[in-house]
């Protein structure tokens, strides 16, 4: 029977044989996991750039400590590896289109990862939180033979996860610094964001981060404008909670200002971005939560490289 015969007429393929299905599900377990180790490579990437960036005022660099008295350079890389496996385990979990609650427990449980490694100081509870997010969503996207643009991985976890993210918004302990501002200053952090899809990152800081690209200032003036974009805009819990209302104004004031004088285009950013720097150290600011979406832009731009 030739290929021109009535479709009903055709013979039907025959079934792969059983050593022939195994095979093909080996390929695909190892295509994923090849895919997952891609994405967790990029996550770690991403902080650890966020990490080597200078000056980035009142957090941890490879430069000095920052704000921060408990950790250093060399605790956040002991978080960094400790958390290689989370990225791997959380990417196959969007893959394998998991429910909110195991993307939670994974979460949960690097969190205590992290602080084993770090002797229980908080690096990156933020990150594990965004990151392990987008992560999953990558995950989601690149199972169904979706592209990890940005607009798809922002879709994806609100589709796949979203009404989740908003009863966990409500429902997040009580006893966290985060929360603890949040009722007491009305404002909103991690959890927030993260239900109403990442506005923040998708909205202002990728943009952001891609026009001082393309101005074709580098990656180093990309992530200083990045992040003084996110001082100037989000409601960061790490600031309410080190320095209060006023903390929290200064650092916006000071973010806005830098960028108002151009950011990384004006001849002397650095100077400007060393004065907030300092200035932040002497109040003890840190905005965590700006550099924790730093970080996430870097993955999101990484991703949307990725095949
Ligand atoms: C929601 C989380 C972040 C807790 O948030 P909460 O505000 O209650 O706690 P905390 O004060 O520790 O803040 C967490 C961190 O978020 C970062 N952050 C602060 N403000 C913001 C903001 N506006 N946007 C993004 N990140 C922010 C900071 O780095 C801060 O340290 C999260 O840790 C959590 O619920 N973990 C449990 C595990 C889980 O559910 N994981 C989900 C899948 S990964
Ligand atoms: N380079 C960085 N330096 C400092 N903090 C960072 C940096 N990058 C990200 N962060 C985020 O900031 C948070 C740590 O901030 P902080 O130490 O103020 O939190 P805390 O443990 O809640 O407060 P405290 O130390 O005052 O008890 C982490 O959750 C982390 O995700």
């Amino acid at each position: 029977m030739n290929s021109c015969a009535h479709p009903d007429l055709r013979r039907p393929e025959p079934a792969p044989s059983r050593r022939r299905q195994y095979a093909l599900q080996r390929q695909s377990m190892r295509a994923q996991r090849v895919f997952c180790v891609a994405v967790a490579r990029l996550a770690l990437r991403s902080l650890y750039r966020e990490l080597q960036l200078y000056p980035k005022p009142g957090l941890v660099s490879l430069v000095d400590t920052g704000s921060h008295t408990d950790m250093d350079a060399t605790t956040f890389m002991r978080s960094l590896f400790a958390l290689r496996h989370y990225f791997i385990r959380i990417t196959q979990a969007g893959i394998d289109g998991a429910e909110f609650a195991v993307l939670r427990q994974l979460g949960i449980d690097a969190e205590q990862t992290m602080l084993r490694a770090t002797a229980g100081i908080n690096t990156h509870r933020g990150a594990i939180f965004s990151l392990g997010l987008l992560c999953a969503s990558a995950g989601y996207c690149h199972g169904r033979g979706i592209s990890l643009s940005a607009a798809a991985i922002r879709a994806t976890l609100l589709i796949q996860w979203g009404d989740a993210l908003s009863r966990h918004m409500q429902e997040a302990a009580s006893t966290s610094h985060g929360k603890q501002v949040a009722q007491h200053y009305a404002v909103s952090g991690a959890a927030e964001e993260a239900a109403l899809g990442f506005p923040s990152l998708f909205e202002l800081a990728l943009p952001r981060f891609l026009q001082t690209l393309n101005a074709g200032r580098g990656y180093e003036s990309a992530a200083i404008d990045t992040l003084f974009a996110l001082m100037a805009h989000i409601s960061d819990t790490n600031t309410y909670h080190r320095g209060g209302l006023d903390g929290a104004e200064k650092v916006k004031n000071w973010a806005r200002q830098f960028l108002d004088a151009g950011g990384s285009a004006a001849e002397n950013w650095r100077e400007h971005a060393i004065s907030c720097h300092m200035a932040f150290i002497r109040d003890k600011l840190s905005p965590g939560g700006a550099a924790d979406l730093l970080a996430a832009t870097y993955l999101l731009h990484g991703l949307s490289y990725l095949r």
